[in-house]
């Protein structure tokens, strides 16, 4: 479904992806892990549109994608949930998610306010605050659902976990669990290596802009000197 070969991609002068490649399968979840600085936002980024890379290919759904602006990536059917939330303080809940709604380019299942509140419904109770009333857990699935709203076939998740407690992060993963079985396909970023882990089919570990490991969530929690080596754990 994506596939990433020999990615290069630059701030400046400083040359932060050095060949990054590798692939997400239909309906499959694949987490990125690596300390930071090892360059996972910029990997989401880069296919994002948000940074394109300088070389290298990254094909989505057969198409060549790099260098595409990204409104037209997104209209693809790539969804982001940025790293940070970013999601509108000053709109309510409910604007914030009728802003982003898009219908799906293949005229496929389409999320709408009535599936987004299912899935999240805290949210419908807190349809009418504003975006910055709400806690991080409740920002976190705002900004889950916004993406949806796009109806995206494929969804990037940068950090999820970050800053929330361990009950919360339980719920983020039960609901990418959910949404890999309603079809989408997720490259999702982490610290977090027990979320990660439990999402995951795939997991990659990146250090210095490259993959260095590659293997089973199993595997991973298995090897203690590569948790080490690369995660810091
Ligand atoms: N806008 C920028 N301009 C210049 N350098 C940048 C910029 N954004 C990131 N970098 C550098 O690129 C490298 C990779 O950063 P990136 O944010 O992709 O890492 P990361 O693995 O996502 O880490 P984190 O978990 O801290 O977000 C870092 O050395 C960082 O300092």
């Amino acid at each position: 479904m994506l596939e990433l070969e020999d990615v290069h991609t630059y701030y400046g002068t400083s040359h932060i992806l050095q060949g990054l490649s590798f692939s997400v399968p239909e309906r499959k979840c694949v987490a990125l892990l690596g300390r930071n600085g090892a360059g996972k936002t910029t990997a989401i980024h880069s296919i994002a549109g948000l940074t394109p890379p300088r070389r290298g290919s990254i094909r989505f759904m057969e198409r060549e994608i790099a260098g595409l602006r990204p409104h037209k990536i997104a209209r693809l059917g790539v969804g982001l949930v940025p790293q940070g939330r970013r999601i509108f303080p000053s709109l309510t809940v409910e604007e914030n998610l009728i802003i982003t709604n898009r219908q799906s380019p293949d005229g496929a299942e389409n999320w709408d306010l009535t599936k987004v509140y299912e899935l999240f419904p805290a949210l419908r109770e807190r349809a009418s605050n504003m975006g910055n009333e709400l806690s991080g857990g409740e920002q976190q699935m705002l900004a889950i659902a916004r993406a949806l709203m796009t109806n995206p076939r494929f969804l990037l998740m940068d950090e999820p976990s970050e800053g929330l407690a361990p009950v919360i992060i339980e719920r983020i993963g039960d609901v990418v669990l959910r949404l890999k079985e309603a079809g989408l396909s997720i490259l999702v970023v982490e610290q977090n290596v027990s979320l990660a882990c439990s999402v995951a089919d795939e997991i990659l570990i990146m250090n210095k802009g490259r993959i260095v490991w590659r293997g089973s969530p199993k595997e991973l929690l298995a090897d203690e000197p590569v948790q080490h080596k690369y995660l810091g754990v």
